[in-house]
């Protein structure tokens, strides 16, 4: 794993500056801070396929919480409930006690929830500097009566929207292609540009749906190295990914799921060792 890049300035909701007391991993412990993500009761059915079947569980603040299953258990789909991809049929989400279940997406990520996607989604035909650029809202340029009669707000708002996105994106180790087009780039490379969009958000929580998925072992070094240093400074995470080594060297808490539902939770060695958990990957074929 690299070191040394300083990781971006969080907000006081992220960098809350909390003593570091989690079990051995000398990052921060669930209590207290921000980004506490609390699923209860979820439902999410497609017709008679209840993909998501009263799913509960905490992501605590401060804590890398992994959420695993076999293919088809219903990680994805609940993560796309959670950011408001879909309603929710039942149950409730709530950030840090605030109700975001069922809001648009755009709302559930105005309160401090971003996330990623399995397969990246940049803006293929723009450059990497622009993708992280265009993230934040409400920038002074894109009302437009600003830039006819206020055109230094605009330019130096834009001048400060650069230099954190710059900041962001030399932390991801994008520097060297932030001028490609992010359409050009490799996979593993397209998922830290998804993670640099999220950090513009200045996010409470970050989702990231199988961060590790295809990306070659250099990279994924990097990635691991981001999120610890990023979780180090308080930022909260929960993390879909099938590669256990990824998982078990990352996360505080396990959540397992399969055909819809919770059926284990708790400490990674604890988690991996359940007999339930060990069945539903032979039979389930988790990989
Ligand atoms: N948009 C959709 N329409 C209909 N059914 C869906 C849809 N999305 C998911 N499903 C179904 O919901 C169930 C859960 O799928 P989901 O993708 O959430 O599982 P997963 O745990 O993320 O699997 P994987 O690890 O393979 O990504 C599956 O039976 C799937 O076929």
């Amino acid at each position: 794993m690299s070191g040394g890049t300083r990781p971006p300035e969080l907000s006081a909701h992220g960098g809350n500056g909390r003593p570091a007391t989690s079990g051995g991993t000398g990052r921060p412990a669930g209590d207290g801070g921000a980004g506490r993500l609390e699923v209860a009761d979820v439902v999410k059915a497609f017709g008679a396929n209840r993909a998501v079947d009263g799913v509960s569980f905490v992501a605590e603040a401060g804590r890398i919480t992994g959420l695993i299953g076999p293919n088809g258990a219903g990680k994805t789909t609940l993560f796309n409930a959670v950011a408001g991809e879909y309603p929710l049929d039942a149950g409730s989400v709530r950030l840090d006690g605030e109700q975001i279940g069922s809001l648009p997406p755009y709302r559930v990520f105005s309160h401090g929830l971003a996330r990623t996607f399995q397969i990246p989604r940049p803006f293929g035909g723009m450059t990497v500097l622009e993708n992280v650029m265009c993230v934040p809202e409400r920038q002074a340029g894109e009302r437009f009566w600003n830039s006819w009669l206020r055109p230094g707000l605009v330019a130096r708002e834009e001048r400060r929207n650069m230099e954190r996105a710059r900041e962001i994106i030399e932390f991801c180790g994008l520097t060297k292609v932030e001028r490609q087009l992010a359409g050009a780039i490799s996979g593993g490379q397209q998922k830290l540009v998804e993670l640099a969009r999220a950090l513009m958000a200045d996010p409470k929580i970050v989702l990231l749906d199988e961060p590790g998925a295809g990306v070659n072992p250099a990279l994924l070094d990097t990635i691991v190295d981001r999120i610890v240093e990023l979780n180090k400074r308080g930022l909260s995470f929960l993390i879909i990914e099938h590669n256990m080594d990824f998982i078990m060297s990352l996360c505080d808490h396990i959540v397992v799921m399969a055909t819809g539902r919770v059926i284990a939770e708790g400490e990674p060695d604890t988690v991996i060792a359940d007999p339930q958990v060990i069945d539903a990957y032979l039979g389930g074929a988790i990989q």
